[in-house]
């Protein structure tokens, strides 16, 4: 059965950002905690925002590769409460949090050749293959960019996804108001993720955070039956 995919918006960067992710209703939304990424924040200015949230949404903070002492600090002084691992995190790093944790991979056919402990991939199967051994709370697909761990506005082909993983799927990827519906259809994802499809110049734009959580909204009609990617 579809269930409402639940929405993260991504690279929280102001109040104005927190305002329209809030107000348009998305279940939860991300810091961004990769160093030298375009939607970096630092962890004082993000703890001044989510102080101000009010209950009911999600606080996401994304990291990568990043020492586990600077993870525990900066979750417990900003107050996350979940963390997504966007890079080459190992299965042993993803264990023994306080947190739920989602582990991102990435699906594209320019990916380069796999790796052991590789988290980008250009075919399904070793994808999953690999995050069969990740005992996380769920798995972010997002689409592989050799310039970027995340954040670049790029799909990857949806058709990818050859079926369920141990735990929730949540899609990530290029994802925008228009493509999300689409997207939701044919994936049947637990979750729905963006950063750059909601933006204007740079920053969260209030209308098209409306239009992309009413657009990634459960219809009826829509459920062929088919099984979400729980
Ligand atoms: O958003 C970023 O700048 C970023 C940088 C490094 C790792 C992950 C990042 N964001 C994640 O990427 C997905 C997809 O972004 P987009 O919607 O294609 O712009 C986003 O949902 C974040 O989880």
């Amino acid at each position: 059965m579809l269930v409402n995919p639940r929405v993260k918006i991504c690279g929280i960067r102001s109040f104005q950002d927190a305002e329209a992710a809030v107000g348009a209703g998305a279940h939860a939304i991300a810091f961004n905690f990769v160093r030298g990424s375009r939607r970096y924040i630092n962890p004082e200015a993000a703890r001044e925002i989510i102080l101000e949230l009010p209950p009911f949404v999600s606080v996401v903070g994304v990291f990568a590769d990043e020492p586990r002492y600077s993870v525990e600090e900066i979750a417990s002084f900003c107050r996350l409460q979940a963390l997504q691992f966007h890079g080459e995190e190992t299965p042993e790093y993803c264990r023994r949090w306080s947190y739920p944790v989602i582990k991102a991979f990435r699906l594209g056919d320019d990916a380069p050749e796999a790796k052991k402990g590789a988290t980008a991939f250009t075919d399904w199967e070793p994808l999953a293959q690999a995050a069969h051994e990740y005992d996380v709370n769920a798995f972010l697909i997002d689409a592989y960019c050799p310039n970027a761990l995340g954040g670049m506005g790029r799909t990857f082909d949806w058709s990818k996804i050859g079926g369920r993983l141990r735990r929730p799927l949540i899609l990530a990827g290029g994802l925008n108001p228009k493509n999300v519906r689409e997207a939701i259809v044919r994936v049947r994802p637990f979750g729905v993720d963006v950063a750059s499809g909601v933006e204007t110049d740079g920053k969260k734009d209030p209308a098209k955070a409306a239009a992309f959580v009413e657009a990634a909204r459960f219809r009826p009609g829509d459920d062929d039956g088919s099984e979400a990617l729980l």
